[in-house]
């Protein structure tokens, strides 16, 4: 999905935490948001999903304004993902209930994707009881079964282990490609450096670099990249 953000500016309590003039997300790439603390990245996501409002300017979907026709083909994991009272299977499954997608489908899709895993000894748990990492998991895998053409990923393996991150990197390049695009959120710079075509770096509510991977890794210009970076 293409995605073109124009002038987009969001207030909390009249203050602007978010300042974007033109931002664009092509089809077919994994873009990778970086910024520290406080600077935006999540309330960006949150615009883009449609979670919250914005206070200025425009937020265009496949070059149509208003989220409303694109909703269905946006998913997002938040930050802090809310697992059902219900088994880790019927949480991964939920979202493809929710759509009313018939048993074969939602079979194929499920083993499909579980495969990036191994959770096999969790299906008949309750979500609830999950660890940090296990419930990363199975957000994650719940977000991934449904395919939409934009994900929206807001540091999704920030409680995993080495392993479950490299598996959900796989994951995660895996749902890119063609039409669909990635967005993820993270604080890992090596992360980025192995998911993303593109890295988008926020400072204070405004990008102040962006780009394709290669280039702003390779030669970041502004002082608070470098500093990321230990340049
Ligand atoms: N619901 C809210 N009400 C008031 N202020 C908010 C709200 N949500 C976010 N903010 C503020 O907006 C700014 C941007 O927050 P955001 O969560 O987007 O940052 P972030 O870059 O994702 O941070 P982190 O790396 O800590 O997750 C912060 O100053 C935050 O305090």
């Amino acid at each position: 999905m293409r995605v073109n953000i124009e002038n987009l500016i969001k207030r909390y309590n009249n203050r602007v935490v978010l300042d974007i003039e033109r931002l664009d997300i092509e089809e077919g790439k994994v873009y990778a948001v970086l910024g520290l603390n406080g600077s935006g990245k999540s309330t960006l996501l949150e615009c883009i999903a449609g979670l919250i409002d914005y206070d200025e300017g425009k937020i265009l979907y496949n070059g149509r304004e208003g989220i409303e026709n694109s909703r269905k083909a946006i998913s997002m994991m938040v930050q802090k993902p809310y697992l059902f009272d219900k088994s880790v299977m019927d949480n991964i499954i939920s979202g493809l209930k929710f759509r009313n997608e018939n048993k074969k489908m939602m079979d194929k899709r499920f083993y499909e994707y579980l495969s990036f895993f191994s959770i096999d000894h969790l299906l008949y748990k309750n979500a609830k009881k999950l660890s940090g990492g296990e419930g990363a998991k199975t957000a994650l895998l719940r977000t991934a079964v449904i395919e939409t053409e934009l994900t929206l990923l807001d540091e999704p393996t920030a409680s995993m282990d080495m392993e479950s991150t490299l598996q959900a990197e796989r994951l995660i390049k895996s749902m890119a490609g063609g039409k669909r695009s990635v967005v993820i959120v993270t604080h890992d710079i090596f992360q980025a450096k192995r998911l993303a075509d593109d890295v988008i770096f926020l400072d204070r509510g405004k990008i102040i670099e962006m780009g394709s991977a290669y280039k702003v890794f390779s030669c970041p210009k502004s002082s608070a990249l470098r500093k990321i970076m230990n340049l």
